[in-house]
């Protein structure tokens, strides 16, 4: 389980963004997460997978603190996967980095065999987060924060990236927090949703 407790932030002394927030997220599970632009939701998502260090709270992996070294447990996706790519990497060496997925997980994420040869510049915007999400499935993942990964697509390739995600996690139980402001797509994926505003957490 993934638990943020009494989370408390500020990326200035005296203007706190996040206070006491807490919440959990368990194997398998997929919660939502809304708010209104600037409330918070991107800091959250990196606190909760360890880029971030609360002032105030704890975030914890059945019970203990994020490793600090080999695989991240807690993957975070970013909306922009161009700032999460080494620029002079190749397609294929960028999504090899960590892991080898299968020729089956390639087709399921619709990542093409003829990119891998190419740099990152080169791949449309929705192609690159494809990558960049098959890429985040390495083993020995536990939970992915995916921060407005399917903004950039078009409505067929958002379903289809949904889905493939909703088979790998149901398969390896991964917990997915879910960020977004498209609050039909938050109701279809989640079990759970939270709005965040004004610095705190609130289930809806
Ligand atoms: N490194 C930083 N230093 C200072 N302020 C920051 C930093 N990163 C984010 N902020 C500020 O913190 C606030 C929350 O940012 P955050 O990206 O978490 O919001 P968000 O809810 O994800 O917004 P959006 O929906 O627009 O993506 C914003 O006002 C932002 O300008």
């Amino acid at each position: 389980m993934l638990e943020a407790r009494q989370l408390s932030f500020h990326f200035s002394p005296g203007e706190p963004l996040l206070e006491s927030v807490s919440l959990m997220l368990n194997a398998g599970q997929w919660v939502g997460l809304s708010g209104d632009s600037g409330s918070g939701k991107s800091t959250l998502g990196k606190l909760l997978a360890g880029y971030l260090t609360p002032q105030v709270g704890d975030i914890t992996l059945d019970g203990a603190a994020l490793p600090k070294n080999g695989v991240q447990p807690v993957q975070w996706l970013p909306q922009s996967p161009e700032l999460a790519v080494n620029p002079r990497w190749r397609v294929g060496k960028i999504l090899r980095e960590a892991w080898t997925p299968s020729d089956a997980q390639c087709e399921a994420f619709g990542v093409h065999a003829h990119w891998l040869s190419r740099f990152p510049q080169s791949l449309s915007g929705g192609e690159l987060q494809r990558v960049c999400v098959l890429r985040a499935l390495v083993p020995g993942v536990r939970f992915l924060i995916a921060d407005e990964i399917s903004t950039m697509l078009d409505p067929i390739t958002q379903v289809e990236l949904w889905q493939a995600l909703k088979r790998e996690a149901e398969q390896r139980q991964l917990g997915v927090l879910v960020i977004s402001h498209d609050e039909a797509l938050l109701k279809q994926l989640c079990e759970h949703r939270y709005h965040l505003s004004a610095g705190l957490l609130k289930r809806i």
